[in-house]
């Protein structure tokens, strides 16, 4: 049995990852971390000031964490002091957020960390790099589409898709959408909309002459994150102390 904790129990995705936890006959949800207390399919969500008492008390294998950024550093690191293994979704880490979680659990736990979980936006990032690397002289757009209550922008998965241009192309300049009169360069521009309850739609144009193509991923349920994320932490358990990737997991 993997037993985990779920952070960000009372959230869109803490949600939808404690009912998949409940029901894999192989996983035992033994409780939950927010802000406020309460209950997540009948288990104890105790606020995150006792995550370390919490989770000396329930010892779980894994805590999946969906939460936000500030918040996902400090039960990082209280996992890794009490040797639970991590599976990260939060998104929204700065460089200095993102180097100290790399201290807090290199040598210490094993942790898949992921901006995306779905299996489909791991096979995207594959068709954009091979994109990136037969189309470096096209014009390259990313546009990224949110529901309103998003916090973060762009979206952890933009910035991985900015990332595998630059390691294909090298550094480019980003231009973060465009207003009044402006002159295209060499530039990757970058374009956020948020509204209404969309779920993640990401996409990458490569824009020539005369031809245009266009790769993209479009979320239609939360379940693709949580089921990818509940995957990631079957997975985990017992791994080498060091950070993962998706990739990895699904062996991509
Ligand atoms: N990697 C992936 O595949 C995916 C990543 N995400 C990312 O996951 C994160 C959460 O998204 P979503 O579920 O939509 O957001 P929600 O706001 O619905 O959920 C986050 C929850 O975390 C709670 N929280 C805040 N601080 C803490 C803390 N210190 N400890 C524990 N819980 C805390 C929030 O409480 P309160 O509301 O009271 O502040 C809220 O209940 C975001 O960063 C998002 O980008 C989302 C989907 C997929
Ligand atoms: O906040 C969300 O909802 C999502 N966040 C992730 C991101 O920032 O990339 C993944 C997914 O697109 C949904």
């Amino acid at each position: 049995m993997v037993k985990v904790v779920v952070s960000g129990a009372l959230g869109r995705m803490g949600t939808n990852i404690g009912r998949l936890v409940d029901e894999a006959p192989d996983m035992e949800l033994v409780g939950g971390i927010d802000v406020k207390e309460g209950t997540l399919f009948e288990k104890e969500v105790v606020p995150a000031a006792r995550i370390d008492e919490f989770l000396k008390q329930t010892r779980p294998d894994v805590l999946i964490d969906f939460t936000v950024a500030a918040a996902a550093v400090e039960n990082i690191k209280a996992a890794a002091r009490n040797n639970v293994g991590l599976v990260v979704g939060t998104t929204g880490f700065s460089p200095e957020q993102r180097e100290t979680i790399r201290v807090a659990v290199e040598g210490n736990v094993p942790a898949v960390i992921s901006s995306n979980f779905s299996i489909g936006v791991n096979i995207f990032w594959k068709l954009v790099r091979e994109a990136a690397r037969q189309l470096g002289d096209y014009d390259i757009e990313v546009t990224e589409a949110h529901h309103r209550y998003k916090k973060d922008a762009p979206s952890g998965t933009a910035k991985t898709i900015l990332e595998i241009l630059d390691q294909e192309l090298g550094d480019r300049e980003k231009v973060y959408g465009r207003v009044g009169e402006t002159e295209r360069k060499n530039e990757i521009g970058m374009h956020v909309i948020r509204g209404g309850d969309i779920v993640g739609d990401h996409s990458v144009l490569f824009a020539g002459n005369f031809e245009c193509i266009e790769v993209s991923h479009r979320a239609y349920d939360r379940a693709v994150f949580a089921r990818g994320a509940v995957r990631a932490a079957r997975w985990v358990s017992g791994r080498e102390p060091r950070i993962y990737s998706m990739q990895e997991v699904l062996e991509l």
